[in-house]
């Protein structure tokens, strides 16, 4: 299987399809985006590896996060890429945002470029642009959000639901409750996130990639990914020990 080479780092857009390097956010360093990859799910044929560098890919999907501003959207994003939380003022999100990571799922290597949208009302009409290109979503507000996604985005997108903040009794964005609630009646996984102690965090987005792998490269006799029981199974509990 030949493998792409992933662009590194963080990177925003003026347009979904053509990336090109913008303006930063102010809360960390910009780094170079590489203009022309290719987020579409499309599986190249087998060669050997180019690499067994984790910039190499050999499938890559868009994913979004979506909610209201000031849930963690950024934060999540933050602690998944670079392992760390973003403490100190918030700095809402300008725009849009987007940063790459590669996960080896069942040995292959997927890129995720996850955009970071802005929670602001004001940037709206920017993030609606990117619905219809995603392949996944991962959401902080069901009720709000899943309208635009319907409007927006693809009918397949692959939905997540996240329940931030876990490690906070007063500033969650979802009570456990209530997004268990709602995930049921929408027929969408949830799970408990902590940008701040890392909580789910990886496995919100691996369970992500592994669903989008699966759809792509599914052999006609292995049996269909099962997300909601992926999700179960793997998922921690908040308050528990392991994050
Ligand atoms: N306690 C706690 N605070 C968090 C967590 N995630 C984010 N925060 C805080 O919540 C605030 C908002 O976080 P952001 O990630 O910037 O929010 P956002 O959803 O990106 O907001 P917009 O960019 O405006 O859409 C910041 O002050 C963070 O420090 C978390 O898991 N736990
Ligand atoms: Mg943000």
């Amino acid at each position: 299987m030949s493998r792409k080479k992933a662009s590194k780092g963080k990177g925003s857009s003026g347009s979904p399809s053509a990336a090109t390097p913008a303006k930063e956010s102010g809360r960390s360093t910009r780094s170079s985006l590489v203009p022309g990859v290719q987020a579409n799910g499309v599986v190249h044929p087998s060669r050997p590896p180019v690499s067994s560098s984790s910039e190499f890919y050999d499938i890559a999907f868009k994913v979004m996060l979506v909610g209201d501003s000031g849930v963690g959207k950024t934060c999540l994003l933050v602690r998944f890429k670079d392992g760390a939380f973003l403490a100190g003022s918030f700095i809402s999100t300008v725009g849009i945002d987007f940063r790459n990571k590669v996960l080896n799922v069942d040995g292959v290597k997927v890129k995720l470029q996850i955009w970071d949208t802005a929670g602001q009302e004001r940037f709206r009409s920017v993030t609606h642009a990117y619905y219809r290109d995603a392949h996944g979503e991962i959401l902080t507000h069901i009720c709000a959000w899943l309208s635009e996604i319907h409007e927006y985005a693809q009918q397949d997108v692959v939905l997540m639901l996240l329940g931030n903040k876990a490690d906070a009794s007063h500033d969650r964005s979802v009570r456990r409750e209530e997004g268990e609630r709602l995930a049921k009646e929408f027929g969408v996984p949830f799970m408990e996130t902590s940008a701040r102690s890392g909580l789910n965090v990886e496995l919100a987005f691996t369970a992500i990639a592994k669903e989008l792998k699966h759809r792509s490269m599914k052999e006609p006799d292995e049996p269909k990914f099962k997300l909601h029981e992926y999700v179960n199974k793997e998922m921690k509990t908040a308050g528990c020990c392991r994050s």
